[in-house]
This record gives structure tokens, C-alpha cells and sequence, in this order.
């Protein structure tokens, strides 16, 4: 009886009051900018496909916003998989400590209070892996607790927030540092006929990585609070298992993609989310704030139309789409950080576009779904650097 009562005291002791809270963001992008209406003459010609006019013209349809930034790293199809592979395991972590430096600035606290990692990349393999680097290159405590959700997609920054959220609030005083770096080499291939939706992947996708700080019970009088993860959900989609694959081959990671990624969504969109909010009482979609990944404008339209949200709803998801691209796991944490400066640049009371309870969706290969519910912080008591 006094064994069990000690072992639950020290359960207690393990465990926070309060939930998992994002500290500080940070994202960080290429020096290398190409403009979405500079990259199809970009594209053709480094791959030296110029002579493939109809691709190219076709390549020109697929994602036509002039003003669109496609931001990446560059390897070309002339290039092996051998040295696009030496580009990712230098270029993952180096960009990953960039972001990651920015949000420890911001936190202000020092880095020796890290207790976890939680690293993300979905296109960098190698041992040890870009998790061991990056706490090499930020000089963080050899002691610090890794965990790497390593070539899981688009869905993955939903994964590693609501990995964080179990960690923070079961292992009291941690602050994680989460990271998702995420560049395209291994992906980069020249335009082909017969695969006409790698090409899809090719004029979306861009390169760049976000950090943040989570850890519960903040001591408000040297961290700011920005958003809290109330709570966290994955799903795979029914009849999905086709339509969206990733495989490994000798010219690197091929990808294919069916035409109906966003109907599939969009069909599937008000129950997953019925089964997050219906417990805490919210069924006004319009009364959320939201961050969707933006794997494709098609499928932004498609979530917006069938869950009639007002226009101006996912304008931080397509403005995170069209200033960097679709950059994987990252994407959702580069909206998060667009969402909370907006709203303070215009004086809303909370982080999350004045609203109180917000959304966050992840979507990727499966078709698996992240659902994290959010809480904003009021602005009094959050600050942007
Ligand atoms: C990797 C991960 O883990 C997660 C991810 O995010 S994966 C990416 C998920 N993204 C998607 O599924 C993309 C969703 N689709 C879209 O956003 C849009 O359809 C799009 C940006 C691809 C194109 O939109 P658009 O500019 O309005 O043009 P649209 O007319 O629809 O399509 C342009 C051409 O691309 C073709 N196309 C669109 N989707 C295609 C697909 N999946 N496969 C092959 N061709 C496709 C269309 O047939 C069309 O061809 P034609 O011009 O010859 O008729």
C-alpha cells in the first residue's frame, strides 16, 4: 500500500498543472529565392528538358500565382542521388539550427533549460541522423532526450506538436525544442511525361524549417505564452491508401499523386473534426482560427467550400503557401508564426486573429489528418520580437 502511494506521488510530481504551450517560434528559409513565374524557365533548364515544350507549358498551368516565391535548395536531375544526398545531410540540420536560433532568441531563456528535442525531416537520411547534428551544431547538452519523426510528410508538423504536447505534460519543467527542416533534393527530378504529377510536386513544393519552444506551466514573469495545444488527434482516411505515395528509388524519393487528394479531404473534413470539437462544445467553424496545410491551393478551396468558412478564414495558410511554397511538415509552424504577428501588427487581443479557440490540420501521406485544437494567449501577456 505505501509502495503504490509513493509510486502515485512521484506520478504526480512527473505531471504539469497546466497544458502544453507553444513559447517562441522561429522559421528560417534559403538564401536562394526563385519566383513561381521565374522556376518553369528555371526548371527546364537546368534538367535540360527546353525542348519539352508542351510540359513546360503545362508545368506553367499547374501553379500560375506570378507573385508566388518558390524558395529552394538547389540539386538538379544531372546531379546523382549521391550528391544531392551530401546537400541534404549538410543543408537539414544548418537550416534547422537557423530557425531553431530564433526561437530560443525569442524564448530568452538559456539553452541549457532544453530538456527534449523533437526533430522532424521528411527528406534526409542518414545516421546519425540530422537530429544529433543539429543539438551538435546548437551546442545543446549532450544529455538532451531525442525523438525524430523521420519521411512522414506533410501531416508530421500535427505529429511532432502533439508528440510535444504528451511529452511537456508528462515530464514537468521540460521545455522541447521542436524542429522540422525540411529541403527538396531528394525530391528534385526532371519533368516526365509519363509521370505527370511528380510535376505537381515539383512546382509546389520549397524548402525551409520552423522551431518552436513547448513546455506547460510557463513562468509568465520570463516566458511568454503564445498558443496553448488543448488537445490532439490522428487519423488515416478511409479509401485513401493510394493517393498520395512517396517511394524510394535509385533517382531518390518519387512522388505520386492522385487528382482527387482534394476531394478526399474535403469529403472527410467535417467528421474528423466533429470528433475533436463535439467533446468541448464547438460546432461554429466559423468561430475558429484556423492553419490547414496548404499541400495545394485545390485543396484550401475544397475545405473552405464545404465548411462555408468565410474568405477570410485561411488567408495566413495560402499566404504561407504562396510566400514559401509547400514546405512539408514545416508548414503548419510557418502559419502558426504568420497568425500570431498579423495579430498583433493589428491589434487583435489574441494571437490567434482575436479569436479565443482555433484549429491546426495536418494532411499527408495515408491519407493521414493531424487535428490539434488550440487555445490563443491574450496579447497582454505574449510580445513578437
Ligand atoms: C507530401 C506530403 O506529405 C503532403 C502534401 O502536401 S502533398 C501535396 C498535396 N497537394 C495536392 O494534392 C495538390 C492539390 N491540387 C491543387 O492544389 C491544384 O489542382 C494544382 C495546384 C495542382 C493545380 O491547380 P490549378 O492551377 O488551378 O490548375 P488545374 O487546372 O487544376 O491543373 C493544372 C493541370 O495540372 C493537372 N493536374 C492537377 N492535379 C494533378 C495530379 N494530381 N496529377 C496529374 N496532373 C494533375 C490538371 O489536370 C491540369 O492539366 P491540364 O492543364 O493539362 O488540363
Amino acid at each position: 500500500m505505501a509502495e503504490s502511494t509513493s509510486v502515485q506521488k512521484i506520478r504526480n510530481l512527473q505531471r504539469t498543472n497546466g497544458p502544453a504551450t507553444i513559447l517562441a517560434i522561429g522559421t528560417a528559409t534559403p538564401s536562394n529565392c526563385i519566383y513561381q513565374a521565374d522556376y518553369p524557365d528555371y526548371y527546364f533548364r537546368v534538367t535540360n528538358s527546353d525542348h519539352e515544350t508542351e510540359l513546360k507549358q503545362k508545368f506553367k498551368r499547374i501553379y500560375a500565382e506570378k507573385e508566388s516565391k518558390h524558395v529552394r535548395i538547389h540539386g538538379t536531375e544531372k546531379e546523382s542521388l549521391d550528391a544531392r544526398q551530401d546537400i541534404s545531410v549538410v543543408e537539414t540540420p544548418k537550416l534547422g539550427k537557423e530557425a531553431a536560433e530564433k526561437a530560443i532568441k525569442e524564448w530568452g531563456q538559456p539553452k541549457s533549460k532544453i530538456t527534449h528535442l523533437v526533430f522532424c525531416t521528411t527528406g534526409c537520411v542518414d545516421m546519425p541522423g540530422a537530429d544529433y547534428q543539429l543539438i551538435k551544431l546548437l551546442g545543446l547538452n549532450p544529455s538532451v532526450q531525442r525523438h525524430t519523426v523521420f519521411q512522414q510528410g506533410c501531416f508530421a508538423g500535427g505529429t511532432v506538436l502533439r508528440l510535444s504536447k504528451d511529452l511537456a505534460e508528462n515530464n514537468a519543467c521540460s521545455r522541447i525544442l521542436l524542429v522540422c527542416s525540411e529541403i527538396t533534393p531528394i525530391f528534385f527530378r526532371g519533368p516526365s511525361e509519363t509521370h505527370l504529377d511528380s510535376l505537381i510536386g515539383q512546382a509546389l513544393f520549397g524548402d525551409g524549417a520552423a522551431a518552436v519552444i513547448v513546455g506547460a506551466d510557463p513562468n509568465i514573469s520570463i516566458e511568454r505564452p503564445l498558443f496553448q495545444l488543448v488537445c490532439a488527434a490522428q487519423t488515416i482516411l478511409p479509401d485513401s491508401q493510394d493517393a498520395m505515395l512517396l517511394h524510394l528509388r535509385e533517382v531518390g524519393l518519387t512522388f505520386h499523386l492522385s487528382k482527387n487528394v482534394p476531394r478526399i479531404i474535403s469529403d472527410n473534413i467535417e467528421k474528423t473534426l466533429d470528433e475533436v470539437f463535439t467533446p468541448i462544445g464547438i460546432s461554429d467553424w466559423n468561430s475558429l482560427f484556423w492553419i490547414v496545410h496548404p499541400g495545394g491551393p485545390a485543396i484550401l478551396d475544397q475545405v473552405e467550400a464545404k465548411l462555408g468558412l468565410e474568405e477570410e478564414k485561411l488567408r495566413a495558410s495560402r499566404h504561407v503557401l504562396s510566400e514559401y511554397g509547400n514546405v512539408t511538415s514545416a508548414c503548419v509552424l510557418f502559419i502558426l508564426d504568420e497568425m500570431r504577428k498579423k495579430s498583433m501588427q493589428e491589434g487583435k487581443p489574441t494571437t490567434g486573429e482575436g479569436l479565443q479557440w482555433g484549429v491546426l490540420l495536418g494532411f499527408g501521406p495515408g491519407i493521414t489528418v493531424e487535428t490539434l485544437v488550440l487555445h490563443s494567449v491574450h496579447a497582454a501577456t505574449c510580445s513578437v520580437n
